[in-house]
């Protein structure tokens, strides 16, 4: 605490920060969230409860079980909290429980796992995976979406509509390519495409999964998840070997066989190797040698957009030896494309857009530019000299008290520091009060067992990585953040997922999306990390999951739809 640099003039004044009924500097540590303990999942549930409860309170324990909560112990306590609107009297109780175990598994299953990969107690559900998928969809609603849009579709998305049809439906001129890319550059209508397709297939009753490589991606389609979630793919990647977590005679093994067609969006940011264990395991399932064990599958895709993440790359070559184009599966797909750009109107921009992405934009060479280098003149584009106009430009100080605008707006930046130091100035021009968040850092419980204890805690604090909030997260109400990780599907939490902040709480944030009054609590979640880079000796720290959003990495912008937006090309 004395790190902190709290205002104080004595250590009895290190009590009182964390409230009148503090007695011992352990406990006045805990209230300010400095101490990693066990009590924070059953806190925050109980702080979640004054806000939620019902249905949104058991979503809001299935986020909690799925960021690593010890989920029976947290149940045994609260139960009842988790039943309640279920109770019809006393002799009951033991039938809420049950009703409230299967909501909790049928939220778990989506995300993929069960209540018995959590240690809960094992419920029946009379419904399998399958048959909710069965059951799942209002076919009228999805035939009226079909109507409303079929009509609608360019040419192009007509005859990749047609394709995938004839193969789903095994008409008699049926293709013999059941793999699929669709090439589509951004803003070209393919999520669009695959929400007609998907709305088709399922009016008829024909089951279809929709998949992307991220949250944010997934969530555009009707009962979105990532492919992780999906298809159980490890989190780790070491060689082409690897296997889902799938085992054949699962539920999930049952719905993924019954399926008609698997819609997998934003594949040209996934790993190769995640392609052909996908490949690997329907071959299985299916129990067929052909491609994805002879399912329709369609990936879709933009090679101009995000490539893969790999650490530590140093060349182009090493990412694009993991990209779907290197991989085996890649000749055997049948390749369409979209070519012309639904979202925006200006057909001038966006042919600049897709040339420069396609590396057929004409490229000029200056006098001061040294050997090889070539650019690209920009038309129609403002620039501004300095980094306060540009956040004027886009964030003007009479704007910041309404965050509902500010979250359709954003500074994009190739560099993080550019990030942190944009968003640092324009929470300081936000009116409220800055509530600093710390984060509670430890070493790995498994380090420490190593008895690798010399790190002192001045060192984990300072310890970063990208993707990890720093060990003060600096909040206001009203300021504008993205979600980090993917917290809840059902309720639409997820990496990317852009929030403003509504109350800073002992265990919670609560926030709410733009445009809405519903609030959400997030919790804070462990983040485990090198404490330096590539460093050996792992650290955990839990904190919030959340970054201010005023400003964002180019990687972050992936998937968001900005209406106003300036680069910050600081090198
Ligand atoms: N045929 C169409 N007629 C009218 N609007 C369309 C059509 N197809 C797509 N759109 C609209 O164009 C916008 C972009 O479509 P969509 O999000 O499907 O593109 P995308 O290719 O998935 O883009 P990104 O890769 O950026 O996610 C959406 O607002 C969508 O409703």
């Amino acid at each position: 605490m004395l790190l902190m640099r709290f205002p104080c003039r004595g250590y009895h004044d290190l009590y009182l920060l964390g409230g009148p009924e503090c007695t011992t500097f352990q406990e006045a540590a805990r209230m300010q969230g400095l101490l990693d303990d066990e009590r924070e999942y059953s806190d925050s549930l109980v702080e979640a409860h004054s806000f939620m409860t019902g249905y949104r309170l058991r979503s809001f324990f299935v986020m909690l079980c799925s960021i690593g909560a010890p989920a029976f112990s947290l149940w045994e306590q609260h139960k009842d909290l988790l039943s309640e609107d279920l109770f019809e009297g006393e002799e009951n109780r033991e039938r809420a429980y049950q009703v409230a175990l299967i909501q909790i598994d049928r939220g778990l299953r989506r995300q993929g796992s069960s209540v018995v990969d959590h240690g809960l107690p094992e419920v029946e559900d009379l419904m399998t995976e399958l048959g909710r998928e069965q059951v799942g969809y209002d076919r009228t609603a999805s035939a009226n979406y079909v109507a409303e849009w079929l009509p609608r579709l360019s040419a192009e998305q007509r005859s990749v509509f047609d394709y995938v049809c004839a193969l789903v439906e095994g008409s008699e001129d049926a293709p013999e390519n059941n793999g699929m890319f669709l090439d589509a550059p951004g803003g070209s209508g393919k999520s669009l495409l695959g929400s007609v397709l998907a709305a088709h297939f399922r009016s008829k009753g024909l089951i279809v999964l929709c998949v992307a490589s991220s949250g944010i991606a997934a969530s555009v389609y009707v009962c979105g998840i990532t492919a992780h979630s999906m298809f159980r793919f490890p989190l780790s990647l070491d060689d082409d070997r690897g296997v889902w977590g799938i085992t054949n005679g699962s539920q999930r093994a049952e719905l993924v066989r019954a399926a008609h067609l698997i819609i997998y969006d934003e594949v040209s940011m996934a790993h190769r190797f995640l392609i052909e264990m996908l490949d690997r395991g329907l071959r299985d399932l299916c129990d067929q040698t052909k491609v994805f064990g002879g399912k329709p599958v369609l990936l879709a895709g933009d090679f101009r957009q995000l490539a893969p993440v790999v650490r530590g790359a140093e060349t182009a070559n090493e990412i694009c030896a993991v990209s779907l184009k290197s991989s085996h599966i890649w000749p055997a797909l049948h390749k369409m494309a979209l070519t012309v750009g639904q979202r925006c109107t200006d057909a001038v921009y966006s042919n600049f857009v897709l040339e420069v992405g396609d590396g057929t934009a004409v490229e000029h060479t200056l006098p001061d530019l040294s050997a090889g280098e070539r650019v690209i003149a920009l038309t129609g584009i403002e620039h501004v000299p300095t980094v306060s106009a540009l956040i004027q430009s886009v964030f003007p100080d009479e704007l910041l008290d309404d965050p509902d605008e500010c979250a359709g707006r954003a500074v994009l930046a190739p560099h993080l520091v550019n990030v942190r130091s944009v968003n640092d100035t324009i929470l300081e021009s936000l009116s409220g009060i800055d509530e600093p968040q710390y984060s509670a850092d430890a070493l790995d419980a498994e380090e420490r067992e190593l008895g690798n204890e010399f790190f002192d805690m001045d060192t984990l604090n300072q310890a970063c990585e990208s993707g990890v909030p720093p060990h003060v997260l600096h909040l206001k109400v009203g300021a504008v953040c993205v979600i980090i990780r993917n917290l809840n599907f059902e309720e639409g939490l997820l990496n990317g997922t852009k929030v403003i902040i509504v109350e800073i709480g002992q265990r919670l944030i609560i926030v709410r999306r733009p445009g809405s009054q519903v609030r959400f609590g997030i919790p804070r979640i462990i983040f485990k990390f090198p404490v330096f880079p590539r460093s050996e000796f792992m650290m955990s720290r839990r904190a919030y999951p959340l970054q201010l959003a005023y400003a964002m990495s180019i990687h972050k912008a992936q998937s968001q739809t900005i209406n106003k937006c300036a680069v910050d090309l600081r090198s």
